[in-house]
């Protein structure tokens, strides 16, 4: 053997030297931060902006009908502020607004909101379209970043920030004037490009529009501050947070609230050491939709809040059909890989993955089992076991998946995922010895054909390998076997007695009537088949009910050696005795075969 450390990487030839380190470029240092040792403890006010950012960005935007749907689907799930579109920029955005309001679609404890920019005849039409909204906020943003300001705008910072303080004055103007008393209305403000923007300058800003909107006790305000293009570790962004929420004026009526993009994949951790960092809201879509790499996912942000024990204040208890309504709504599939929402997020296919995740679902059972002994009733003694499971983050069923996508079997499977597919949909609990067997043998196919193997696979393996008188000829397997059991009659001549046995036995095409005797069932059995010039031994034996009632049936299962090989049997029959004896018919047949 020869020990060396791996060949050193070469040079890329990428164009590196291009980019400069955010931290270069801006100051966002804060040496006495307190938020890497906070802990999250309860849910942030959540707005879905799913209708407007995560509209503006599909390829095809949504249609009337799609937007109601994905409204509806949000008030369902328990948002209470949704923002609905950015009416002054189309009149699609604006009928559906009013459509909404119109229609009676809001109830009462949802807060509608609406995006505008800072221009006169947009702020306009966009309090006009919330006329008998009964709740509703009006949206308005500006970019403050040196860029923006020097090649979008072309304004200094105090154009920059009169734009933010005149268009919340516009605001106001319009609100009290249009606006009846039977609307509650709110105002949030955005400064665009927060992340990039100098902090001392983003804090000049949103104090200009505080002088305006003058927040007070029951006049809350709400500072957005977004990574509209995230830039740097999410560190750096809690950074900018903390220091905004200890310099911001009036902060107890200040909701300061975080709008995440995720162009570096950072955006739900960013969000929630915001979150750390001060923050009280956070602005997002579900399964991250939104412009370019998308908004912060809420889906992961809530779950990852139930994860740790916290209620996400949102009912995403049936997922797939959330991931369905999206997924119709935008034309978009949700990748299979998605935090808590993909299609193989609590599937595992790998072998020591698989095994460990039987045993844990075998040891929470016995626990339950434990505290239902002890007087709980099952919803209770489900909620007493705190959930801790290899590889499984949440409990999928808490979220609408089923245990029986957890796992699946291709070449790296082995016999933990194997057995644990065939205990899910068939109750069968195999023997270990029996599971590595099994194992091998879909270890062949799988070397063979590749691929996945799927439940009804595997079972179509396993009931050719173990039960051919099951064999389904539709999926192209036939009955084989030499011998097959018609009937056994047992006679036990007493205490102590060995006992009789007699079995109708088909041998090939020919039909038997043979007797013999042993000490019990099993062993007078093993005489019958010895007579027909077999040698043969039990070397194990296993059984277990598989269901219960008048119907209820039984497995058994035997390690034999036939004629020096050793292989397993197995047998199911509503008599355990003949299910053990089917089981021994098992193992001949197939060492014969
Ligand atoms: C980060 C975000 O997601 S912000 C939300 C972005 N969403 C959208 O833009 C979707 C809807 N927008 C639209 O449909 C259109 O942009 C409209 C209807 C709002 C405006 O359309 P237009 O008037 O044609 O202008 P256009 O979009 O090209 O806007 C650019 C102009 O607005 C100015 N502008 C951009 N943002 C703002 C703002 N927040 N406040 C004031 N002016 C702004 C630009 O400087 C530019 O001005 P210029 O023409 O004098 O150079
Ligand atoms: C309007 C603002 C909040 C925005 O969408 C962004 O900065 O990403």
């Amino acid at each position: 053997m020869r020990t060396a450390l791996p060949a050193p990487q070469q040079p890329s030839g990428m164009p590196f030297s291009k980019y400069r380190p955010f931290r270069a470029t801006m100051d966002t240092d804060l040496p006495d931060r307190t938020w890497p040792s906070r802990h999250l403890t309860a849910a942030p006010r959540w707005l879905s902006t799913d209708l407007r950012d995560g509209n503006q960005s599909l390829i095809e935007p949504m249609d009337a009908a799609a937007k109601r749907t994905v409204f509806d689907l949000l008030v369902r799930i328990g948002f209470k502020e949704i923002e609905v579109g950015f009416p002054a920029a189309s009149q699609t955005d604006y009928d559906f607004v009013r459509s909404l309001i119109e229609d009676g679609a809001i109830p009462e404890d949802v807060t509608i909101s609406v995006l505008t920019q800072s221009r006169e005849d947009l702020i306009d039409r966009t309090i006009d379209s919330l006329v008998g909204a009964p709740r509703a906020t009006v949206h308005l943003y500006n970019a403050l970043s040196p860029l923006f300001r020097e090649v979008v705008f072309r304004m200094d910072r105090t154009q920059v920030r009169d734009l933010a303080a005149d268009g919340t004055r516009l605001v106001l103007a319009r609100a009290e004037k249009v606006l009846g008393d039977d609307t509650v209305f709110g105002y949030e403000y955005s400064p665009e490009i927060f992340v990039d923007t100098e902090r001392e300058f983003s804090l000049e800003v949103c104090s200009a529009v505080m002088d305006v909107w003058q927040p007070e006790a029951d006049r809350e305000i709400i500072l957005n501050l977004p990574a509209t293009v995230e830039r740097s570790t999410p560190n750096v962004y809690a950074d900018q947070i903390e220091w905004m929420s200890r310099h911001l004026p009036h902060r107890e009526h200040v909701c300061l609230s975080l709008h995440n993009h995720n162009d570096r994949g950072s955006g739900v951790a960013a969000t929630e050491l915001g979150l750390l960092a001060g923050a009280d809201r956070v602005e997002g879509c579900l399964f991250g939709h939104g412009e370019r790499t998308g908004n912060v996912d809420l889906v992961t942000l809530a779950l990852n809040l139930f994860s740790q024990g916290m209620d996400p204040m949102l009912d995403l208890s049936d997922l797939d059909e959330l991931r369905r309504v999206v997924e119709r709504a935008t034309q978009m599939d949700v990748p299979p890989r998605t935090p808590y929402s993909g299609e193989l997020v609590y599937t595992s296919f790998s072998g020591s993955h698989q095994d460990a995740i039987k045993k844990g679902f075998a040891a929470r059972a016995t626990a339950v089992e434990a505290q239902k002994a002890a007087g709980l009733d099952d919803v209770a003694a489900e909620l007493a076991v705190p959930w801790q499971m290899p590889y499984l983050p949440i409990d999928p069923h808490d979220v609408g998946r089923s245990y029986e996508a957890v796992v699946r079997v291709n070449s790296q499977s082995g016999k933990g995922g194997v057995s644990y597919l065939l205990r899910q949909a068939h109750n069968l609990d195999l023997p270990r010895r029996l599971q590595i067997e099994f194992s091998r043998i879909i270890q062949r196919h799988t070397d063979t054909y590749g691929g996945e193997v799927a439940a009804a696979t595997l079972w179509s393996i396993f009931t050719d390998e173990y039960l051919p008188a099951k064999a389904a000829p539709e999926a192209g397997l036939q009955r084989w076997g030499r011998f097959s059991l018609k009937g056994a009659t047992l006679t036990s001549a007493g205490d102590g007695e060995e006992s009789v046995l007699t079995v109708t036995l088909r041998d090939r095409e020919e039909k038997k009537l043979l007797t013999a005797s042993g000490s019990g069932p099993l062993d007078a059995f093993v005489a019958v088949l010895e007579t027909q010039g077999l040698s043969l031994r039990v070397l194990d034996y296993a059984e277990h009910a598989l269901s219960t009632g008048r119907d209820a049936r039984a497995a058994a299962y035997v390690e034999c050696e036939v004629g020096g090989q050793v292989l397993w049997g197995v047998g199911i029959d509503p008599s355990i005795t003949t299910a053990s004896f089917k089981a021994v018919i098992s193992a001949v047949n197939r060492a014969l075969r």
